[in-house]
C-alpha cells in the first residue's frame, strides 16, 4: 500500500502553477497585494494541477494519538496517562481542538496508532493501535522498520477513508506525552541540524530538564547510528530505505502514521494543512520518502518549537499563522484552513480588469 501511494504522487503541474501566476496577475487588485496568500493560491492550483483549484473545502481533521517510549526519561513535565486522557476528552468533543474545528466547521477523528492503554469504541475512534507506546528511542530503536511501515499504513488508511467521504482538505493534528522529543530528533536527522538547535521545551520544562533533554536527542542520534560527522551535511534520506529506518528508530507511531496521511493526500491531490512541530517532522519524514509530497502541503502556522521553523525551512514552506502557539492537536492547521479557503475562493470569484471594466495601472 506504502509503494502504491508513493507510485501515485505527482510534483506540482507547471503548467497549472503558470496559469495561476498569471490569473492572479489579471485580477482586480494590484499585483502582489495580497502578499504571500498569492503564493498560497499558486501553489494549491500547482498541486490540483488546475486552475482555479478546487475549493479544499470540506476539510477533515485528523487527530494520530500514541505514546512514547522515551516519557521514561523525563522529557516531558506530563504524566503518560493524559494521552489516553486527552484521547477521551477529544472524543467527548472538550479539547481546543474540538472547539477550532467546530468553528471551522470541520469534523474530528481521533486515531489511536499507538497509545499506551485500550479504548473502548467510539464513534470518531479509528482503532489503528500498532504496540502500546513506542521503545525508548535512546536506547535503540523505538520501532521496527515493520511498524513504521505499518503506521504510515495507517495514516494512508485514515486519509483515503476521509476523502472517500468527501474530503478535499486534510488536516493531521497529534496527541503524544513526550513526542516533542522524538519531533526534535527526527527535525535533526531529517535537516541535519544539531540536536541543540531543534529541541524545545515542549509542554514547559525548566532549563536542566532542557538540557537533559537535548543530551537525549543526542544519544539517540549516536545509539541508532544517525549522528553524522561535522560538518553535518543536509539530511537523512538520500532513498527512502534510509529515510524509513530513521523514522523507525527516533520517530512515534503518530509522526509515522501523519507521514503516511500526507503521502495519500499528496497521491490523490487532496491538499494538506501542517499543523506544528510533530505534523513538521512527520512532513520531513514524508518529503525523505518522495520529495514531491510537499507540494501538497500548506504550512498552517509556525509553532513556538525550535525544531518547526527548523523543518518549514528545510521543506521550503512558509506558515500563515505565527502566533507562539504550542499546542499541536491541529489547533494550528485549523485557524489556517478559513484562509486556505479564502484565497481559493478569490481565485473562483474575483473578477478580472477585463470583466469588470476597471482600468489597470498604465505600464
Ligand atoms: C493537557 C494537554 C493537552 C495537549 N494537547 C496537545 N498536547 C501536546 O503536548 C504534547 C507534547 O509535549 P511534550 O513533548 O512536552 O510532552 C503532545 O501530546 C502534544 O500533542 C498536549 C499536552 C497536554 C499536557
Ligand atoms: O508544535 C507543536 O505542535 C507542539 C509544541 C509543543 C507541544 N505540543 C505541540
Amino acid at each position: 500500500m506504502l509503494a502504491e501511494t508513493l507510485a501515485a504522487i505527482r510534483p506540482a503541474d507547471q503548467r497549472a502553477l503558470a496559469e495561476a501566476r498569471a490569473h492572479q496577475d489579471r485580477l482586480t487588485k494590484p499585483r502582489g497585494s495580497l502578499g504571500a496568500l498569492e503564493d498560497v493560491a499558486i501553489r494549491l492550483a500547482g498541486a490540483a494541477g488546475a486552475c482555479p483549484p478546487p475549493m479544499p473545502s470540506p476539510a477533515a481533521l485528523a487527530i494520530f494519538a500514541a505514546d512514547h517510549g522515551v516519557h521514561a526519561r523525563g522529557v516531558s513535565p506530563w504524566p503518560q496517562e493524559v494521552t489516553v486522557q486527552m484521547v477521551a476528552n477529544f472524543l467527548s468533543g472538550g479539547a481546543v481542538a474540538n472547539a477550532f474545528a467546530a468553528q471551522a466547521g470541520v469534523p474530528v477523528t481521533v486515531v489511536d496508532v499507538g497509545v499506551a492503554a485500550d479504548l473502548p469504541d467510539a464513534p470518531d475512534l479509528v482503532k489503528r493501535k500498532i504496540a502500546y507506546g513506542t521503545a525508548d528511542l535512546s536506547r535503540g530503536p523505538a520501532m521496527t522498520v515493520d511498524q513504521a511501515v505499518r503506521a504510515l499504513e495507517a495514516g494512508i488508511v485514515v486519509a483515503r477513508g476521509l476523502v472517500a467521504e468527501g474530503a478535499r482538505c486534510l488536516i493531521a493534528g497529534d496527541m503524544g506525552i513526550a513526542n516533542t522529543t522524538a519531533s526534535a530528533a527526527l527535525v535533526s536527522v531529517f535537516t541535519g541540524k544539531d540536536p541543540a538547535e531543534v529541541t524545545g521545551r515542549g509542554t514547559g520544562i525548566d532549563d536542566g530538564t532542557h538540557e537533559r533533554k537535548v543530551a537525549i536527542v543526542r544519544e539517540a542520534l549516536q545509539v541508532n547510528g544517525l549522528m553524522r560527522e561535522e560538518p553535518q551535511p543536509a539530511a537523512v534520506g538520500s532513498s527512502p530505505s534510509e529515510a524509513l529506518r530513521a523514522l523507525a528508530a527516533v520517530g512515534g507511531f503518530e509522526h509515522a502514521a501523519i507521514a503516511g496521511f500526507i503521502l495519500y493526500g499528496a497521491a490523490a491531490r487532496v491538499p494538506v494543512i501542517l499543523d506544528g512541530v510533530i505534523a513538521g517532522a512527520g512532513a520531513l519524514a514524508a518529503a525523505a520518502l518522495d520529495p514531491a509530497a510537499t507540494d501538497h502541503c500548506v504550512a498552517g502556522h509556525r509553532s513556538a518549537e525550535p525544531g518547526h521553523a527548523a523543518a518549514l525551512d528545510h521543506l521550503g514552506l512558509r506558515p500563515l499563522i505565527d502566533l507562539e502557539m504550542r499546542l499541536g492537536e491541529g489547533t494550528g492547521a485549523l485557524l489556517a484552513h478559513p484562509m486556505v479557503c479564502a484565497v481559493v475562493r478569490m481565485m473562483h470569484d474575483v473578477a478580472t480588469f477585463d470583466a469588470a471594466g476597471v482600468t489597470e495601472k498604465p505600464v
